[in-house]
């Protein structure tokens, strides 16, 4: 006797339905034989005791085949899904290999469109820039670097729009990169951020970006009320019905923006963010950030970083119910993964979609990953 006629026999609505199925048999015979086995099944299973539970507890028929599996997720990874961070430099035919971040490169504008050009063909949808200004006296007190005309990121944005007009184009929005302090915004004489005149020039930082070509504005430096102050000039400039503004509205502290600090050289020369990213613990704090940014106009909210927030990955999703929730799987998860499989622990293509799928399911749909190029490989089989 089979594992499931066994556990059918425990039935007693099944045990219904096979009697019927006795009743249904053509001839006398036949439904002798059934008869006298469905008595035999009888007597067998109730001695049984090898087998416990109902028919409800057989799970596996239900992802035993891999299209079966993949119907179990209610999300599905798709390219269209994935952002992919660039790192551009003022130092035109640069291409350097951040060896913190593995496989990624810091690239001057002439190295972009051979960059992006196969992986455009291969399906990638949208970029994020992050500007790296390298030359001598480039970094001031004010950031001036990130909305220069002729800077690494307005060029950029001009240029990845007319090469590539498929793609859609996100630019974070901070200072962070520009001043020499390192921090993200604008300071105060005894070193802490001056919230009123640090909103003011991110708003205008954004703005700039928008009216270069940016489909997409992304506010990082977590300064109070510059989600509605960045909406405002976007409202007066007559463009905020074409670009989308994605907050980084929970963006916690920690150690894990190391690599893209090398990436981008914004190391903080003195403190750190704690006073104005979030504390790990925050998850009340988080929720407030989300509902207020919601208020002030976000068109997505983000939460970063991704793996080690997954509850306020999905508090977004629960307070933010009707708009897109974004995540950013940061440098240092990237790294982290990378390194583990390079010491044997996993593989890596593997762990990179256990982790992807878990951001997923936690409720983000707009992954920003250092992955993304090799998505575009992997998705396609
Ligand atoms: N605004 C971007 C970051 O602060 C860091 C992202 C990362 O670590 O990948
Ligand atoms: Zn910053
Ligand atoms: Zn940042």
């Amino acid at each position: 006797m089979s594992f499931l006629q066994d556990l059918a026999f425990r039935d007693s609505a099944s045990d219904r339905r096979q009697m019927a199925r006795v009743h249904s048999a053509s001839t006398i015979d036949d439904r002798r034989s059934h008869i006298s086995r469905a008595r035999s099944y009888a007597s067998t299973s109730a001695t049984s005791v090898s087998i416990s539970g109902d028919i409800s507890s057989q799970l596996h028929g239900g992802y035993s085949h891999p299209l079966a599996r993949s119907w179990q997720a209610e999300r599905q990874l798709t390219k269209s899904m994935l952002i992919y961070p660039l790192f551009i430099s003022d130092i035109d035919d640069e291409e350097t290999l951040i060896p913190s971040l593995p496989d990624q490169h810091r690239r001057g504008i002439n190295k972009i469109v051979a960059h992006l050009e196969p992986l455009v063909r291969k399906g990638l949808r949208s970029v994020i820039l992050f500007g790296v200004p390298l030359a001598a006296g480039a970094k001031d007190a004010l950031g001036t670097a990130a909305d220069d005309p002729h800077g690494p990121v307005m060029a950029s944005i001009r240029l990845i729009r007319q090469r590539f007009p498929q793609l859609f184009v996100v630019v974070d929005v901070c200072l962070c990169e520009y001043t020499s302090h390192g921090h993200c915004g604008i300071l105060r004489e005894d070193g802490s951020l001056n919230n009123e005149s640090s909103v003011d020039r991110i708003s205008d930082v954004a703005l700039a970006y928008a009216q270069a070509g940016a489909h997409c504005v992304a506010p990082s430096d977590m300064n109070d009320g510059r989600i509605r102050a960045i909406k405002l000039k976007l409202i007066e400039a007559g463009i905020a019905h074409q670009v989308v503004l994605m907050s980084y509205a929970a963006k916690f502290s920690g150690c894990l923006y190391g690599p893209f600090r090398d990436a981008a050289g914004s190391v903080p020369s003195f403190g750190d963010r704690k006073c104005y990213q979030l504390p790990h613990g925050g998850r009340g704090l988080a929720r407030r950030a989300i509902e207020r940014d919601i208020g002030e106009g976000a068109d997505i909210i983000m939460v970063k970083p991704a793996s080690q927030y997954l509850d306020i990955i999905s508090d977004a999703k629960e307070i933010g119910k009707n708009m897109p929730v974004a995540a950013y799987h940061v440098s240092g998860e990237f790294a982290m993964i990378h390194a583990a499989a390079k010491a044997g622990v996993f593989d890596l293509k593997t762990m990179a979609f256990e982790t992807t799928e878990g951001i997923l399911r936690a409720g983000a749909t707009i992954i920003v990953s250092y992955f993304t190029p090799q998505f575009l490989d992997w998705l396609e089989s």
